[in-house]
């Protein structure tokens, strides 16, 4: 909770720019830096979609491991008519015995004829036979004819999927095809998120003094975007208490492993119902980032916890808890899933941008024109401007001119940014190209004010 007697609705950040916050580049790398890739393991095949593969996979066996009929017919052995034997059993010359797509060829067997090429007749002595027929092509069936011969898709210890690639779906049923239950593939921190406040609500429409929790909705979805993968979602109000058992390690199952990271959102303030750093304390946790130089989101902090599990503090204010996530958050989910520090592009500034010494601000930007500009509705508690924004551009302390390059990232949900054009001669005022089409007729702004 941020009220508090007498607080006053001013810029909390006009008053307060501590010394120790981290800079804004420092905390990314920071976040990065502490984190060790999690070791790669075994996962059933059910949780390995999109995970990168460790180790080969080679064929266990042949594949098919067993020589089936392609068709349902009959298994045949020589020349006709046959003489039916008992299915399974093994075929003498002109002998033939039913079999269906799939089924085992009998030893004997030297081809499948279809059903439609044969028809079930008597010989002269009365006694059933399989004769040519039907639909019959000339020379059918000839020698291996409807065969799926074993090893035919790969021969044992035939390399199937090369370790380093992005499972996709069809290699899953391959790899279960080779008879795998589990895959091996790179670690990917789990992530526990407690949301923590008495005024938030989770549904319907809230009452003054009550918040809808914003975090709910969106925060699993963005930790999977940054590669992490969401676990326990627990929401307690703001008692120590509550803090606490919070973020202890709670029950542990198969369907519950523990958490590499815990994402907590609200009381990362210094009021009385802010436990942050309280609890990270009584837990014997240490802070390896606590308050950023950037605005909003600066009191975001990142803990280690004995037990190795970090603790992403998001402050409790929705658009600066997700600015938080995008600078300490998403360098550690990366660290730990073995990715890499993502590179900060620049998108042409769109507004002139004052300085605000001491401090970067993420400004949540649209293109308009190809040039970057600040989205309306982007305070600390809005989620507005967010939700419709291109990306976030990251201002520098000294601020920015107008059509001058302003670092930038793009957003987890949505395309990378677009290249910036190599600067040509020495002025490097071009514009990023546009990242939608303009048409050069008359101007409709309606659609840029959401
Ligand atoms: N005296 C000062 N007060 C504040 C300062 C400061 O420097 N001095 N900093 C302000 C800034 S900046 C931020 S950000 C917040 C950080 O607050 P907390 O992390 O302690 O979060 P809370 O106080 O619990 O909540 C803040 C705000 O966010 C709303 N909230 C919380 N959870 C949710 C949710 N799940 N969905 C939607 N909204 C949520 C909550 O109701 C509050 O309005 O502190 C400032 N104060
Ligand atoms: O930094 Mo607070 O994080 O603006 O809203």
């Amino acid at each position: 909770m941020t009220e508090a007697p007498g607080q006053s609705a001013e810029d909390p950040h006009a008053e307060h720019v501590p010394h120790a916050d981290h800079l804004w580049a420092e905390a990314r790398q920071i976040a990065f830096d502490c984190a060790t890739p999690i070791p790669a393991a075994p996962v059933a095949l059910k949780d390995a979609l999109g995970r990168i593969l460790a180790a080969d996979v080679r064929a266990l066996q042949d594949v098919p491991h067993y020589a089936s009929s392609a068709m349902d017919g009959w298994a045949v052995n020589g020349s006709g008519p046959w003489i039916l034997a008992e299915p399974g059993h093994r075929l003498a010359p002109h002998q033939a015995s039913p079999i269906v797509t799939g089924g085992l060829i009998p030893p004997g067997a030297k081809a499948v004829l279809r059903s439609e090429s044969g028809v079930l007749t008597t010989d002269e002595d009365g006694l059933p036979v399989l004769a040519l027929g039907g639909n019959a092509k000339p020379g059918e069936p000839h020698n291996g004819q409807h065969i799926r011969n074993a090893g035919e898709e790969a021969g044992a210890g035939e390399l199937l999927i090369a370790s380093g690639v992005v499972l996709n779906p069809a290699h899953l049923a391959l790899a279960a095809l080779t008879g795998r239950d589990e895959l091996d593939v790179l670690g990917k921190p789990h992530v526990k998120l407690l949301m923590t406040g008495s005024e938030v609500v989770t549904a319907g429409v809230p009452v003054p003094g009550r918040v809808r929790d914003t975090f709910g909705p969106q925060l699993g979805a963005v930790v999977e975007l940054l590669g992490g993968i969401r676990g326990e979602q627990l929401k307690v109000g703001d008692s120590y208490e509550e803090w606490l058992s919070g973020l202890e390690e709670g029950e542990l199952s198969p369907d519950r492993p523990p958490a590499d990271v815990v994402i907590t959102t609200g009381g990362t303030g210094r009021s009385g119902t802010d436990h942050f750093r309280r609890a990270i304390a009584e837990l014997g946790g240490r802070l390896l980032i606590d308050g950023i130089a950037m605005r909003p989101g600066h009191p975001a902090v990142l803990a280690e916890l004995p037990d190795g599990r970090f603790v992403v503090g998001l402050p409790g204010n929705p658009l600066a808890a997700m600015m938080a996530l995008f600078t300490i958050g998403a360098p550690l989910l990366a660290g730990l899933g073995h990715g890499t520090l993502s590179d900060i592009e620049e998108v042409p500034s769109g507004a002139m941008l004052d300085a605000d010494p001491g401090r970067t601000r993420l400004l949540p930007f649209r293109f308009v024109y190809g040039l970057a500009s600040p989205a309306q509705h982007a305070g600390p508690g809005m989620m507005r401007g967010l939700a419709s924004a291109d990306g976030v551009m990251v201002v520098p302390p000294h601020g920015a001119q107008l059509g001058e390059a302003v670092p930038a990232f793009p957003l987890p949900w949505g395309p990378p940014l677009p290249a910036a054009k190599p600067p040509e001669g020495q002025a490097k005022k071009t514009p990023a190209r546009p990242s939608r089409k303009v048409s050069s007729g008359p101007v409709d702004w309606s659609a840029l004010t959401g």
